[in-house]
């Protein structure tokens, strides 16, 4: 008789310690090979467990050294063999979607991380497309398209109103409210052709995202030197006649969380002022029914937002700015106001 260990007769479990029976060990397998027909000594079972190697032994319910036994034994204790790491993975894949769903926070958390990464990812792929044409207005138009899908994937309806107001040929300023950087959402919605943003100069050193802003002509204004934000802004006035450019200004200058709009500042207002086009007002309704930094709240909602009718600056001079300022603001912050309401009256469960 050939044994598992190759030699004949009966096996010599004195000489070598007892091994588990493998589905090759078995005597009706074995029964099939030529006569003579030796396996090398001492040759560890294929199909048995590696010395040292740690998982689960399932039970053999056909009583232990049956065909159908070893081979369940076989399957099973390599399929149920966990790891720490696997065990870990376990543990995060089960964990995760629980918090998600019992914790706003854990969910607001998840939610701004996504966005934030997602929108550095197609950022990547937005450079190489841009960067064919190099700095240039025309690659806005990239990265609206790029950036529209994503209310849908965070279950943001947008609703805009007032698109006539958008029919001129000319340039304009365009100026908007500031409550976050989902504001991004809705300024791809309606971004018009050739429209830059004016952002703060932090922005450009935003890894992909900065260089994905500058090559498609975002303006960049360094906050913290006046003089050099103001000959930044005078510049843009020249460049919007030249070159057929319109501009997009958040005159609050910062996120504002708080349900209301922050005094204006000025630049954009002498910026239109001093190229003579007219301001487009622009306002976003209010997020608080789906989303809010402070209560780490993010769900699905509406936002509305209304084009308004353009204001004339020809004629004007620097010393009727603030006036202009104000009577911007006001007619801003009444549309919110109003706006805001109907939001959440019109979707009273927004939110969920
Ligand atoms: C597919 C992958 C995609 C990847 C990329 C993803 C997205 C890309 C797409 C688009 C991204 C764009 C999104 C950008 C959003 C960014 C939003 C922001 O960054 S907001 C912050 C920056 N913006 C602003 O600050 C604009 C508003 N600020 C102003 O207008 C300010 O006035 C200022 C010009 C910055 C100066 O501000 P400062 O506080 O320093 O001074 P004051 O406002 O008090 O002004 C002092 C004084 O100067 C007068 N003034 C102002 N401007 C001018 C001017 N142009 N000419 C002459 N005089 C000016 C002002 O009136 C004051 O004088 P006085 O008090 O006598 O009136
Ligand atoms: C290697 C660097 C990695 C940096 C990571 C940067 C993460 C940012 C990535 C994606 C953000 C996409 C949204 C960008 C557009 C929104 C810009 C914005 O909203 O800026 C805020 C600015 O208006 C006012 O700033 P403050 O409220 O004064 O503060």
């Amino acid at each position: 008789m050939v044994t598992p260990e190759g030699g004949k007769g009966a096996p010599s479990s004195a000489s070598h310690p007892p091994q588990a029976p493998s589905l090759c060990s078995h005597p009706s397998i074995l029964a099939g090979l030529p006569t003579g027909l030796s396996l090398p000594p001492r040759a560890p079972p294929p199909c048995s467990f590696p010395k040292g190697q740690r998982g689960l032994r399932v039970p053999d319910p056909a009583g232990g050294n049956g065909l159908l036994g070893g081979h369940l034994r076989a399957i099973l204790g390599g399929a149920m063999e966990i790891t720490v790491a696997q065990w870990v993975l376990i543990l995060f894949l089960i964990i995760v979607p629980l918090l998600y769903e019992w914790s706003a926070s854990f969910k607001y958390f998840c939610k701004m991380t996504f966005y934030n990464g997602w929108i550095l990812t197609l950022a990547v792929l937005a450079i190489p497309i841009c960067a064919v044409r190099g700095r240039n207005v025309e690659n806005m138009k990239i990265l609206r398209f790029m950036l529209l899908h994503i209310k849908y994937l965070y279950g943001i309806k947008i609703e805009v109103r007032g698109w006539e107001n958008f029919n001129i040929k000319e340039q304009y300023v365009v100026v908007s409210n500031h409550q976050s950087s989902l504001d991004l959402l809705g300024m791809m919605e309606i971004l018009p052709g050739r429209c830059v943003p004016i952002a703060k100069r932090e922005l450009m050193y935003a890894g992909t995202v900065g260089l994905a802003c500058w090559l498609a002509g975002v303006i960049f204004i360094n906050r913290k030197k006046t003089d050099d934000a103001i000959s930044v802004m005078s510049e843009a006035a020249q460049t919007m006649i030249k070159d057929d450019v319109r501009v997009w200004v958040f005159p609050e200058g910062t996120r504002n969380h708080d349900g209301s709009m922050l005094p204006f500042k000025r630049g954009a207002f002498h910026l239109a002022v001093q190229a003579q086009v007219p301001i487009i007002p622009i306002v976003m309704s209010s997020y608080r029914d789906f989303y809010s930094k402070k209560e780490k709240k993010f769900s699905t909602g509406k936002c509305m937002v209304r084009i308004l009718p353009r204001i004339e600056t020809r004629g004007l001079t620097a010393d009727d700015v603030p006036e202009l300022t104000e009577s911007v603001r006001r007619t801003m912050l009444s549309a919110f106001l109003e706006m805001s309401g109907e939001a959440r009256d019109k979707d009273p469960g927004g939110g969920q």
